[in-house]
C-alpha cells in the first residue's frame, strides 16, 4: 500500500471547545436538566451557573470531538490538521497552542474577536459516564463563506464530527470542498440528538459523500429506529462503504460493503471517565486503516488508544502513555 503511506493524512472538522471537567455524584448530575450521558447546548450563563454549584473546582483541557481524534492521530505520528473556529481570548490562545504542541497543523483555524472560545462542561459520574453541556461560543459563528478549497488541500482524508450537522449549510459547504479536494470523507455521528435532528438528510448525505461512518449504539438506534445493534450496523452499512459501530465496553463491530461483520473487543481497564473515548478510538483506528492495515488490526489500535483515555480525566492522554503506545506500533 505505497499510496496509502503517502496519502495518510487527516483534516478534522468540528468545534473548538475547551473542556471543563468535573467529577460529580449521581445526585448532582440528576439536578441538571436533561438525560444522563446526553449532550445539550446551553448559553454561557447556564454553564456558569452549573459551574458555580460544582463541589470542587473543575479542570480544563482542550476538547471538541473531531479535535480529540485529530490530536490522537497526530500523537500517533500521523499528519493532521484541524479546521475549527476559536475566539481571540485566552482560551483560544491556549487551544491553538495546545493543538500545535500536539503536532496538529492549525493553519486552517478561523478566529473571531466578537465571541469567546466555546466550552464544554463534562460532568463525570462514578460509573465513568459523562454528561455534557456545551456552550458553542466562537464555534457557532463559523460561516460557509469562511471556508475555501485552500483549507482542504494537502490532506487525503476529511474527518467530520456529527455535531457540525446542526449547521447544515456549513456542513454541506465543507463536504463539497472536501470532495472537490479529492478527499475520502469520514463522519462520526457524535450524538443521538444529531441523528434525530438530521434524519431527513442523513441517508442521502451518507450515500453521496461519506466513505466511513462511525456511530455508537444510541446513534445507530436513532438512525434505524431499532435498539438491535446488528440492525443499526446493517442500516449504516447499506449507505456507505464502511460502517463502524462503537459499543463501549463491548468493543466494536465493523462492516465493509458486501463483507462480514468484524467484531473487535474493548481492552479491559478500570475506566474513570469516558469523555473522548469514541474520539480516541477513531484516532487509533484511522492510523491503522489509512496505512492499509486489516480492519481488525486498525480497530485493535483504536481499542488500545480508547483504553488509555478512559483511565484519565478528560480527553488528553499523558505523553508517557503516548510514548508507550507509539513504541508498539509496527515500523
Ligand atoms: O467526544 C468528547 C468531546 O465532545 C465534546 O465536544 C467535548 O468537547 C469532548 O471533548
Amino acid at each position: 500500500m505505497t499510496t496509502a503511506l503517502v496519502t495518510a493524512s487527516v483534516l478534522g472538522f468540528g468545534s473548538a471547545l475547551v473542556d471543563v471537567l468535573a467529577h460529580v455524584d449521581e445526585d448532582f448530575r440528576a439536578s441538571i436538566p436533561g438525560i444522563k450521558g446526553g449532550t445539550e447546548l446551553v448559553d454561557s450563563h447556564t454553564m456558569a451557573a452549573i459551574v458555580r454549584r460544582l463541589p470542587q473546582a473543575p479542570r480544563q483541557a482542550p476538547g471538541g470531538s473531531a479535535a480529540n481524534t485529530i490530536v490522537g492521530y497526530a500523537k500517533l505520528g500521523g499528519k493532521a490538521a484541524l479546521l475549527a473556529k476559536i475566539g481571540l481570548d485566552d482560551a483560544g490562545v491556549f487551544y491553538r497552542q495546545d493543538m500545535q504542541r500536539a503536532g496538529v497543523d492549525t493553519t486552517p483555524f478561523k478566529a473571531t474577536g466578537d465571541t469567546d472560545t466555546g466550552r464544554c462542561l463534562s460532568l463525570i459520574t462514578p460509573d465513568s459516564e459523562r454528561t455534557m453541556r456545551t456552550y458553542m461560543g466562537a464555534a457557532a459563528t463559523l460561516r460557509p463563506d469562511e471556508l475555501s478549497l485552500d483549507d482542504f488541500r494537502g490532506y487525503s482524508h476529511f474527518y467530520c464530527e456529527g455535531y457540525a450537522l446542526f449547521s447544515r449549510e456549513l456542513t454541506f459547504r465543507a463536504l463539497d470542498l472536501a470532495r472537490a479536494a479529492g478527499m475520502v470523507i469520514c463522519l462520526d455521528l457524535s450524538a443521538p440528538e444529531v441523528v434525530l435532528a438530521a434524519k431527513d438528510i442523513l441517508p442521502v448525505l451518507l450515500r453521496d459523500y461519506v466513505h466511513a461512518v462511525f456511530a455508537n449504539e444510541q446513534e445507530a438506534a436513532a438512525f434505524c429506529g431499532s435498539n438491535d445493534p446488528v440492525a443499526g450496523l446493517d442500516a449504516l452499512a447499506a449507505h456507505c462503504p464502511l460502517a463502524v459501530l462503537k459499543l463501549g465496553r463491548q468493543g466494536v463491530r465493523l462492516r465493509e460493503r458486501g463483507g462480514e461483520v468484524i467484531a473487535v473487543p474493548a481492552c479491559s481497564v478500570k475506566a474513570i471517565d469516558s469523555t473522548g473515548a469514541g474520539d480516541l478510538w477513531a484516532a487509533g483506528f484511522l492510523y491503522g486503516w489509512l496505512r492499509g492495515w486489516p480492519l481488525h488490526a486498525a480497530a485493535e489500535l483504536g481499542a488500545k488508544v480508547a483504553a488509555a483515555v478512559v483511565q484519565v480525566t478528560g480527553a488528553v492522554i499523558p505523553d508517557d502513555v503516548w510514548t508507550a503506545i507509539r513504541r508498539d506500533l509496527p515500523a
